[in-house]
């Protein structure tokens, strides 16, 4: 089997007492996008410093490309950073040029969609456009690996799926994607994901394989919010969809007792990623 391009082996980082990264394991394939899923403060940017090699781990093993994060490494991948890592006062075309030559590859072409930006400051262009550009930039040397950090968060959706299709074409020919995400329309699109919470790998798997292990009960009710309260005072983990109220891991009994009088419907449906990252926070913590 060929080596994958990314192996972390029970990776751990402490910052003194903390430790925001606890004995993770993760591989990324040529040609596999694996999204890597956790609520802020997880430890998802924590661990792509380490596999990027720009933070030693305290514990663990790591191989990039088969061997320890290194320059080399780093030059054979794309990172799109959670800020971008764009400088606001270059051009568009300068900044590509930038990267070209921090990367000795040739000209990377301006996206289509940006053309008309082509000449104006990069600072004045808005964040759908902005982080088109980060990809252009991390695609232009073609990489053999993308790490993707939070890469459309603040954009519109259009300006999703495009990104999202050029990280298709980019797996199709064989890059290995890593990407962090609080999506579930993104999580959607990765053929395996790792969910984190409070530095350790609490769930693998497919989307479906991550939220089978969490249960939701929908609470239809003209008064939610009387029933929103009297379930959080009851202790159900319980959470809103615009007015919608629903149960998470908390039995059927348990709920209409909660709800007490109130005229509701309790009814079992699929629960969705973000009440399962809720789930799975709340009985690791
Ligand atoms: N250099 C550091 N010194 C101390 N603590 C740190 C340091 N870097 C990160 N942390 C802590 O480690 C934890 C994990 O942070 P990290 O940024 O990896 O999380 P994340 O999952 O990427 O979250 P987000 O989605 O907000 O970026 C946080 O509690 C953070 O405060």
């Amino acid at each position: 089997m060929a080596e994958p391009l990314i192996h972390a082996q029970d990776v751990t980082r402490r910052f003194g007492d903390f430790t925001a990264v606890d004995g993770v394991s993760i591989s990324v394939a040529a040609g596999e996008i694996v999204g890597l899923l956790g609520a802020n403060g997880a430890g998802k940017t924590t661990l792509i410093r380490m596999i990027l090699g720009l933070l030693p781990p305290s514990d663990g093993a790591l191989a990039l490309f088969g061997a320890p994060p290194s320059r080399e490494g780093r030059a054979r991948l794309g990172y799109v950073p959670q800020g971008l890592g764009l400088w606001d006062d270059l051009t568009v075309a300068e900044n590509l040029a930038f990267v070209d030559q921090a990367f000795g590859s040739r000209a990377t072409a301006v996206p289509d969609a940006l053309a008309g930006s082509r000449d104006g400051l990069v600072g004045g262009i808005g964040l759908g456009r902005q982080r088109q550009l980060a990809f252009a930039a991390a695609l232009g040397h073609g990489p053999e690996l993308l790490v993707l950090d939070e890469p459309t968060s603040g954009v519109d959706p259009l300006s999703r799926a495009r990104l999202w299709d050029t990280v298709h074409e980019s797996a199709e020919q064989g890059v290995g994607v890593l990407v962090t995400t609080h999506y579930m329309q993104e999580a959607e699109q990765c053929d395996r994901l790792v969910l984190m919470s409070q530095g350790r790998a609490v769930g693998e798997g497919q989307l479906a394989d991550i939220v089978a292990g969490t249960t939701a009960l929908a609470v239809r009710t003209e008064r939610w919010q009387d029933a929103f309260e009297a379930l959080d005072r009851a202790g159900v983990l319980v959470m809103l969809s615009g007015t919608h109220v629903r149960a998470v891991d908390a039995d059927e009994v348990r709920v209409r007792a909660a709800l007490g009088g109130l005229a509701a419907e309790v009814e079992p449906v699929g629960a969705t990623l973000e009440e399962a990252m809720v789930a799975r926070e709340r009985s690791a913590g």
